[in-house]
């Protein structure tokens, strides 16, 4: 059994820190706030982020982030992604033993357009850890955190470190796959988000599930024809960190991102939702990552375009979906498409 380090306390860092416990890990949740720190060491819950989920007397909350990763052989960040550059370089300061580094964040920074293993490897010298692993696929905490089956994938360009994290995750409830493709993984991942969001747009002006079918197949369509145009694996658009977790972000009543849409359509202010949200809502700033993304590039993305102009210019959604529906029109099939035809015929 190993120690291992989870730094944020938020509700997908709990869960996690929580299939770690059940592994027979000892695991360290870290939290940058000292009370908050104690109230989950004296109440064994984090009422703030997981409703009613008890937690392991064992599993201890700490605010030193020294004291939390003395001698871990494996390091969870488990953060917004605006929160990875900071934490990161706190790490640097204390960090001065090799460990494998796993992140489960989901999100694409504005501006620099860089991935979450992007920002790491900037903030954090590779020699303390290497390659960094994703953990990523269709996972809402508040599931996971009662021991609902559920399944991810832990990607790598090094195949001993995705595996170390499969072994040091896997149990019969959460199930962990190894993949390569950290692009595509992380693209995938912070990319669903802005569907999600559209989800709930769709759902909140009492749209259909016609309505919702479309904007995840359509949406999946943009997001793999942005990735493969970066160098990513079109398979991997149609994999658990692709089409699964766009399933679940864009249909569950977990999912924050696709909440936010919902409340939108019925009329309130991005600002005012966040703030009741009390909790991380990724695709809000990765709309506008992937909207300066696509027209850098000049990648057709009109749902991702619309998502954007709704949160950032105030447009009006029923006007953004009559926009969607028409479009000029054109075949269904696309370049992404081609390539999964390529890459099956020539199996
Ligand atoms: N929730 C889920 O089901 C899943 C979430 N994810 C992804 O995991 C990532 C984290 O999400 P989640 O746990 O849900 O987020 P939450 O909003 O639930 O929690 C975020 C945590 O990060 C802490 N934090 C915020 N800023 C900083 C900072 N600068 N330094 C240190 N800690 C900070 C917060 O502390 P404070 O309490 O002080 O705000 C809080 O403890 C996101 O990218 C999300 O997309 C992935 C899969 C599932
Ligand atoms: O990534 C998630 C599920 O896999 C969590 O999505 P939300 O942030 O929308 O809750």
């Amino acid at each position: 059994m190993e120690k291992v380090a989870v730094l944020g306390a938020g509700s997908w860092g709990t869960a996690l820190a929580m299939v770690l416990h059940q592994n027979g890990h000892e695991v360290r949740l870290w939290t940058h706030d000292e009370d908050h720190a104690k109230r989950i060491n004296k109440t064994h819950q984090n009422s703030d982020y997981l409703n009613n989920i008890q937690l392991p007397q064992d599993l201890v909350a700490y605010s030193d982030l020294t004291k939390a990763i003395d001698q871990v052989s494996a390091i969870v960040l488990v953060l917004p992604t605006k929160a990875i550059r900071p934490v990161c370089q706190q790490l640097k300061g204390v960090l001065t033993h090799q460990v494998t580094l796993i992140h489960g964040t989901k999100g694409i920074e504005p501006d620099t357009f860089k991935r979450v293993s992007e920002m790491i490897e900037e903030e954090l010298p590779k020699d303390l850890y290497g390659e960094v692993v994703v953990l990523s696929g269709p996972s809402h905490a508040e599931e996971v955190s009662v021991f609902q089956p559920t399944t991810v994938s832990a990607t790598s360009s090094d195949v001993a470190k995705s595996v170390h994290t499969q072994d040091l995750f896997m149990n019969e409830r959460f199930r962990v796959y190894t993949n390569q493709d950290v692009l595509g993984v992380e693209l995938g991942g912070a990319l669903k988000n802005i569907i999600a969001l559209g989800a709930g747009i769709s759902d909140g002006l009492g749209y259909g599930d016609n309505a919702k079918a479309a904007l995840v197949t359509r949406g999946l369509a943009e997001i793999a024809r942005l990735g493969t145009a970066m160098g990513a694996d079109p398979l991997t658009f149609v994999g658990l960190t692709g089409i699964g977790d766009l399933i679940v972000t864009s249909t569950s009543i977990h999912s924050r991102n696709w909440k936010t849409g919902h409340m939108l359509a019925k009329g309130e202010s991005l600002e005012e939702i966040l703030d009741k949200m009390g909790m991380v809502v990724e695709g809000v700033r990765t709309a506008k990552a992937a909207y300066q993304l696509a027209e850098e590039r000049k990648i057709e993305m009109p749902i991702t375009t619309g998502i954007y102009k709704i949160l950032f210019e105030k447009a009006d959604p029923r006007e953004v979906v009559d926009q969607l529906m028409t479009r000029s029109k054109r075949p269904e099939t696309d370049e992404v498409h081609h390539m999964l035809k390529k890459h099956y015929n020539d199996q």
